[in-house]
């Protein structure tokens, strides 16, 4: 019998059989409002409603059948082996921005102070605050200089948002380097989850990309809208050149990709990613933000068949529903359009991830229940809904796509 692939994502609609989940933790109550910019959030979200709305989402999946794994356990359990275990933890301390080698000693010594790796994990994520680790007296002079920053270690909450640090496309992952220094550490997760977790070392999955690469790719960029096609954001978060190196490996590779269509949206924070303005929630129906179908120009990058030249690469001329029609040789593609005609409602749920739908089979996605606007729209165009609470998640500025990280959808 052949045996499943660790990884298999050839759209985005095919039906979700397994999902790599982050059940928010402490690393909420470490946002300070101090360091919200910083950590890419607009509010301090509640942590303990936020955990219920994420429960929520979690039941969406077992319910319909598909298997949901939690990165702070798949993390854990990479890092059983006390060798590897040793390199991980000096990794991050290495990138955990600690000024002063004693602090550093003092923060792996309390690290080592956890028997069992998956509170370890947890107290990674959230970060540690001075008083934990108990430094008596200042014994050097950044001690002193960093006496009114509260964390030894940053907290990273923006962990629950798995979509994005690392991409699940065909029968590889995508490690990604990205744009922000918050978020940056997130991946060593995911190297060590790829690289050691007994699911995937042997299992034979493909690495496109990797964090140490010079330019910057997020996950919520990428969309496989099929096995031939590829849609990637150039935005906020991704550079071009990250597109260029991820499709020059694709190619390579000789998986049955054959377009990277590359979106060039405005570079805002509202649309920090390409899912953000629009999704895929049926073999030809997909959800787009009004607003960006007028700047919005796409690129078509394929594998060269001249000499000399690695990718053909054209400027689409069509408007974006013809683009979709030609290239997932399509009849008729249906965009529908988030918030309505009316650019209150459509740029209030855009805000609060309306376009940012999660399909979990063809034509039946997981929606925030607070744009009811949106959800309205795509009940009319027949699409099947699964509506999730969103009070407390919305405030991290991600939807149900942004928090789950498929690894295995049928293939259509
Ligand atoms: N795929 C997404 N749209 N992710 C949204 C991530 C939100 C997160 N606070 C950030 O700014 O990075």
């Amino acid at each position: 019998m052949l045996k499943t692939p660790a990884i298999d994502v050839y759209s985005e609609i095919g039906k979700l059989k397994k999902v790599l989940l982050r059940r928010p933790g402490s690393e909420i109550e470490n946002i300070t409002p101090d360091l919200m910019d910083r950590l890419l959030f607009d509010d301090i979200p509640y942590l303990e409603v936020a955990r219920q709305e994420h429960d929520a989402f979690a039941e969406i999946f077992r319910r319909n059948d598909v298997e949901v794994v939690y990165l702070e356990d798949l993390a854990a359990q990479s890092i059983q082996a006390e060798e590897i275990r040793a390199l991980f933890l000096e990794e991050f301390i290495a990138e955990s921005g600690i000024r002063g080698d004693m602090k550093k000693a003092a923060v792996l010594d309390y690290f080592q102070s956890f028997e069992d790796t998956r509170t370890l994990i947890d107290k990674m994520m959230a970060g540690i605050r001075k008083e934990e680790v108990f430094i008596a007296n200042p014994k050097s002079l950044s001690d002193i200089m960093d006496s009114d920053y509260p964390f030894l270690i940053d907290p990273m909450p923006n962990l629950y948002f798995t979509r994005d640090p690392f991409a699940s496309v065909g029968t590889g992952v995508t490690i990604h380097h990205m744009r922000t220094v918050t978020r940056q550490r997130e991946t060593l997760f995911g190297k060590y989850i790829f690289k050691y977790h007994p699911d995937f070392r042997d299992s034979g999955i493909k690495f496109w990309y990797d964090r140490d690469e010079q330019y910057c790719i997020e996950g919520g960029d990428i969309l496989v809208l099929s096995d031939k096609v590829i849609a990637i954001g150039i935005s906020e978060r991704t550079d071009a050149a990250a597109i260029d190196l991820f499709a020059s490996r694709l190619f390579a590779d000789g998986q049955s990709f054959e377009v990277i269509l590359a979106f060039d949206i405005p570079k805002s924070r509202a649309y920090m990613h390409l899912d953000t303005v629009f999704t895929m929630v049926d073999h030809a129906t997909f959800t787009i933000h009004p607003e960006i179908e007028g700047p919005l120009t796409v690129y078509s990058i394929k594998k060269s068949t001249k000499k000399g030249t690695e990718f053909d690469i054209e400027k689409e001329t069509m408007e974006l529903k013809r683009i979709l029609e030609r290239y997932l040789e399509l009849e008729e593609v249906t965009l529908i359009r988030c918030g309505g005609k009316r650019g209150i409602d459509a740029g209030r749920e855009q805000w609060n991830d309306g376009s940012n739908t999660l399909a979990i089979a063809p034509g039946e996605v997981v929606v925030y229940a607070r744009n009811h606007i949106t959800n309205h729209l795509l009940e009319e165009n027949g699409i099947r809904l699964h509506v999730m609470p969103s009070s407390e998640l919305s405030r991290g500025r991600g939807g149900p796509r942004c928090m789950s990280m498929p690894l295995i959808r049928e293939r259509l």
